[in-house]
């Protein structure tokens, strides 16, 4: 378990992490989000350590990181800026890591083959791709075989099957009990990673829920109907108090009702369907809408950058003040 208490970064007068307070649970996958800027790195720097909070604390299963004896045992950790030495092969960058957190030597081979680099163990790293360089970084942070995991971006620069990988190895992780924390831009990913959500905007804690409830509670999910009998339809769903609106693409959109309800309201009716679909919200409208205040950084949406005329007076788009 990680646990965050009332943790705060500034630096200067920006404040990077502003007094948040929440618990990252075993058992389970919780998806890390927030705009650009949001503070989502700071945040994993200051759970490893590798910042000083300007005030509040965190703890890794009880500890602060700098009390865990062997760290890579307690927390293992995939960071963006995270590299290995160039020079260095692969194996020999986890020996020097293992030896150095006490962790036995046949550790390293078994993490090398986990992450399947076991081929190019004795290349150096500084030769190796985006994808790879990730794999070895997630190697470093399976080596002390720790109950807590957190990943900063882990899928980027992979390709589909190293996705798919990352996917279910997180997944794994997560069903053996570990605590497994992970920051991602990549919504469609994320939703299907992700059982917990903790989301952030300009530092400070939007939401900590499940996936599910962020999702119902911020977007819109509604059953959507085609039917060459509109006229039918309105009725037969007005006889429950049911209203059903118009899309612009001449289909009709209902809140609230569920498809068996429907289907059961338009058979009585004699109503022919063509369409009965439920849809629901995607992640990534739930975040654009929850987030929507907490963006700092706006691009125009012009392809050139340039907006149209009537768009540029008045106080519209661009960067809005970052202060909070
Ligand atoms: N060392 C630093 N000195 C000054 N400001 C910093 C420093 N590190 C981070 N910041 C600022 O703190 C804020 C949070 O940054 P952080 O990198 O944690 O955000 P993030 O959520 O990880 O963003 P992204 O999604 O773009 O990676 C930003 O405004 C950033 O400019």
């Amino acid at each position: 378990m990680i646990e965050l208490r009332e943790l705060t970064k500034r630096y200067e007068d920006k404040t990077a992490v502003d007094s948040l307070s929440f618990a990252i649970r075993p058992g389970q996958v919780t998806g890390f989000l927030g705009p650009n800027g949001a503070g989502k790195s700071t945040t994993m720097r200051l759970i490893l350590g590798l910042d000083r909070p300007t005030g509040g604390q965190v703890l890794v299963d009880g500890r602060s990181y700098a009390q865990l004896p062997a760290p890579l045992t307690h927390i293992g950790s995939l960071l963006e800026a995270s590299a290995a030495q160039g020079g260095r092969t692969a194996r020999d960058h986890l020996l020097w890591l293992a030896r150095s957190n006490r962790i036995p030597d046949r550790r390293v081979d078994q993490v090398l083959a986990a992450v399947g680099l076991q081929d190019v163990a004795r290349k150096r790293s500084g030769g190796f791709s985006l994808g790879m360089g990730q794999r070895l970084g997630i190697a470093a942070a399976l080596l002390g075989d720790p109950p807590v995991l957190m990943f900063d971006e882990p899928v980027n620069g992979l390709d589909p099957e190293g996705i798919l990988w990352i996917r279910n190895l997180m997944k794994g992780l997560a069903a053996e009990g570990r605590t497994v924390f992970v920051s991602s831009h990549l919504m469609s990913e994320m939703a299907l990673t992700a059982d917990h959500l903790v989301v952030i905007g300009r530092g400070r804690l939007l939401a900590d829920v499940p996936m599910e409830e962020f999702i119902d509670r911020n977007a819109r999910s509604y059953v959507r109907i085609r039917t060459p009998q509109p006229q039918a339809l309105l009725d037969a769903l007005d006889s429950r108090g049911i209203t059903a609106v118009r899309a612009p693409d001449g289909s009709w959109e209902v809140e609230g009702s569920d498809p068996a309800a429907i289907a059961a309201l338009a058979g009585a009716g004699g109503v022919v369907l063509e369409e009965l679909s439920p849809q629901r919200a995607s992640l990534e409208e739930a975040f654009m809408r929850m987030t929507a205040d907490a963006v700092e950084y706006h691009a125009d949406a012009t392809p050139n950058g340039v907006r149209p005329a009537a768009d540029r007076t008045g106080s519209a788009t661009t960067t809005t003040g970052a202060t909070s």
